[in-house]
């Protein structure tokens, strides 16, 4: 992995990024409520996130999905709807694109895991303190049902620069 110089976004050649990994995020969100998870391990281990993760060979972004929450909480999302994409390039050379999902209902009893503890907030008390610096750029764009495209520019945890196009 080799270090870019980019301190903006416009420093990218974004017509031929391509992530190092693809990945996932779900948000389960069930009456005014969405459930998140202490992350215990991976990329942004320590912080509040959805859960989710990278794909593995030969599955869908859905599949990913489902399968991330179910290893995760122990539950299975109901009722997915994709809702958008998230390009991360970090300056020490690694990127990610994630799709980000939300579900409105689930099946199971969420549960602690060796990878993550569920918890619980209303929607207007989401911890975006604890959270990656981006998630509070469009994280209420999913909760309004809106699908969008953003780009992120990170040096570990700092946000350099970022662009959200809203998607019709
Ligand atoms: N909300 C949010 N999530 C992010 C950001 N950056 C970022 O990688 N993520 C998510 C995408 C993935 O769900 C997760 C990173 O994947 P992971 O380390 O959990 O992957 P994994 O479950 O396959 O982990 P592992 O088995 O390889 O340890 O973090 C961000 O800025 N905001």
């Amino acid at each position: 992995m080799q270090p870019i110089a980019a301190r903006t976004l416009s420093d990218i050649d974004w017509e031929n990024w391509k992530a190092q990994d693809p990945a996932t995020l779900t948000f389960v969100i069930k009456e005014d409520h969405i459930l998140l998870i202490r992350k215990k391990r991976g990329l942004g281990a320590g912080k509040i996130n959805g859960p989710g993760g990278r794909l593995e060979e030969g599955e869908t972004t859905l599949e990913c999905a489902v399968r991330e929450v179910q290893e995760e909480l122990k539950i299975t999302p109901l009722n997915m709807a994709f809702h958008g994409e998230c390009l991360f390039q970090f300056v020490d050379g690694y990127s990610i694109h994630v799709y980000a999902f939300a579900a409105s209902d689930y099946d199971g009893i969420a549960e602690e895991t060796d990878e993550a503890i569920p918890l619980w907030f209303h929607i207007n008390d989401i911890p975006y303190d604890e959270m990656w610096e981006d998630d509070r750029c469009w994280l209420p764009l999913l909760l309004k049902k809106k699908n969008f495209i953003g780009r992120y520019l990170f040096d570990k945890d700092t946000m350099l620069d970022y662009e959200i196009e809203l998607l019709t």
